[in-house]
């Protein structure tokens, strides 16, 4: 037998000859021909589909694009997810696990949930189960949206490429059309479903690289807000501040402010020891408002001056942009801070700053002239004193509230808030009881009495109080020996 009989290649083709031959009585020659006359017509009716569809594109279709980084990238998604996309079987899908809070209810319900023997319960295959979702990905899909029919076409930037969360490709929106009106009307239905699906959380936003390396505003979480009432401060300065964002806001002093010639902008600024609310607040106060949150931080050693600058100037007109860190500005001159920094930073400072935005960098971010207008920028600091005076000049911040360690009363607050739900019809675990108002109150002041003033930030007590959630006795009877090993421990 010749090499070319042993082949493999040639074994299958001749096998397939035989076949035609003898089994379908047709010509293998013949049977060729036809199969690349085949190919041949449907290679070129994809071409004349093609140049007809660019031709149409240019003549009668109307085109949206919107790139991944724009928030009504997420708001269509999520409408086509929740409307076309769940009408039809796609092939070609994005599976994502989430965290959206609403899984949490399912997996209360869920049977898999019920502690074994030893009262633990293992996670495993309840999240396994409810946090998988199907997204449209690369590829066309056809639906209607109010009589008119659209292409939402979803392109991958290489056919085969897996998706990135960080490089996403942008989306496109096509109906027959010579106006943009019927995508205009599907945007803004899409950008109402997304508000009031989002009603009760807020969207926080934090700076990301791309495979780029490009720099761009990433939406890191979407998570119920935190209601104002669950923020332990004074409630004059809880007060004063509400009604100053509420002012500010309105339509008409952005009217005002373009009157008289002013930027509209206003500035906070939060300061005070670490865990005493600073943020707490600031996501509060976006969840009073119904924004969301940028969060900037001096501290991130991935982020060059102009691109922290870029940053600043491409958050939305409405939002809060909390900058962290803030006395970290200029502290890194061309490398390490310089020793005189080092020696007037207070031992709880981060004193190997590692940041390459500079004073003046900072300033021009905030009030230069490519800064966004109308948004509420809160910046927050452990060491107000080490504040340059031009950062917190007026018109940067116009309002200053101060935290401090928790008073007595303060250190009672948290504990009753902890505690709040002890009446509600929660669901309570074997030994967990109800308990009376007056009982908690006792319990609250006998609480705050065992606890130095001003010592331990509500982060701390938090962190004990969580150990005992839903024993309130309990943690009355551990409190004295924690506050003895903390001492030991200072
Ligand atoms: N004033 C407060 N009211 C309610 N909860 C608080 C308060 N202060 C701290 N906490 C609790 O402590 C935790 C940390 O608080 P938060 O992040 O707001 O502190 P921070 O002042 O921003 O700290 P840092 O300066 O370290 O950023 C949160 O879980 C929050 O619930």
């Amino acid at each position: 037998m010749s090499m070319f009989a042993r082949s493999p290649v040639s074994r299958v083709v001749y096998t397939l000859a035989e076949f035609s031959r003898n089994t379908l009585n047709v010509d293998p020659v013949l049977l060729v021909n036809s199969g690349l006359i085949v190919v041949g017509l449907i290679t070129s009716l994809r071409s004349a589909g093609n140049v007809l569809y660019s031709y149409a594109e240019k003549t009668c279709l109307s085109t949206v694009h919107v790139r991944a980084e724009d928030p009504l990238y997420d708001d269509i998604v999520r409408w086509m997810n929740d409307h076309a996309f769940q009408r039809r079987n796609f092939l070609s899908v994005l599976a994502q696990t989430t965290n959206r809070s609403d899984n949490d209810k399912a997996l209360i319900r869920s049977p898999l949930a019920h502690p074994n023997s030893d009262g633990l319960i293992s996670y495993r295959e309840v999240e396994d189960n409810s946090f998988l979702e199907l997204k449209p990905f690369r590829g066309s899909r056809l639906f209607r949206f109010k009589r008119t029919w659209m292409l939402f076409t979803h392109a991958a930037s290489s056919p085969e490429s897996v998706p990135q969360v960080d490089t996403n490709p942008p989306l496109k929106l096509q109906c027959l059309s010579l106006s943009l009106s019927p995508i205009r009307n599907f945007l803004d239905e899409v950008r109402a479903y997304g508000r009031k699906v989002s009603v009760s959380s807020i969207t926080v936003y934090r700076t990301k690289p791309n495979s780029r390396d490009h720099i761009r505003w990433s939406s890191a979480a979407s998570r119920p807000s935190r209601d104002i009432s669950t923020v332990i401060l004074d409630n004059h300065k809880k007060e004063t501040i509400l009604r100053d964002i509420n002012e500010y806001l309105h339509p008409h002093t952005r009217q005002w402010y373009a009157n008289h010639g002013i930027p509209y902008r206003r500035g906070y600024l939060f300061s005070g020891p670490p865990g005493t609310g600073k943020t707490s607040l600031a996501s509060a106060i976006a969840g009073v408002f119904g924004l969301d949150i940028y969060v900037l931080s001096l501290l991130d050693p991935t982020m060059t001056e102009s691109q922290f600058s870029r940053m600043f100037s491409e958050v939305p007109t409405r939002c809060v942009v909390l900058l962290e860190d803030v006395d970290a500005a200029g502290l890194n001159r061309g490398g390490l801070a310089s020793s005189e920094d080092l020696t007037q930073s207070g031992p709880e400072t981060k004193t190997l700053v590692n940041t390459s935005v500079s004073l003046s960098g900072l300033l021009n971010a905030i009030d230069g002239v490519s800064s966004q207008e109308g948004r509420i920028l809160i910046m927050t600091t452990n060491t107000p004193q080490r504040l340059d005076r031009a950062l917190i000049r007026p018109g940067r911040v116009d309002i200053h509230i101060r935290f401090e360690l928790p008073s007595q009363e303060e250190l009672r607050d948290l504990f009753l808030s902890i505690y709040s739900d002890m009446f509600e019809n929660a669901e309570f675990s074997p030994g967990e009881q109800k308990m009376d108002m007056a009982r908690l109150n006792e319990l609250a002041v006998h609480f705050a009495g065992c606890l130095p003033e001003r010592q331990y930030s509500l982060a701390e007590v938090q962190g004990f109080l969580l150990q005992y959630k839903r024993r309130p006795e309990e943690a009355c009877d551990n409190i004295i020996s924690w506050v003895e090993e903390m001492e030991y421990e200072e």
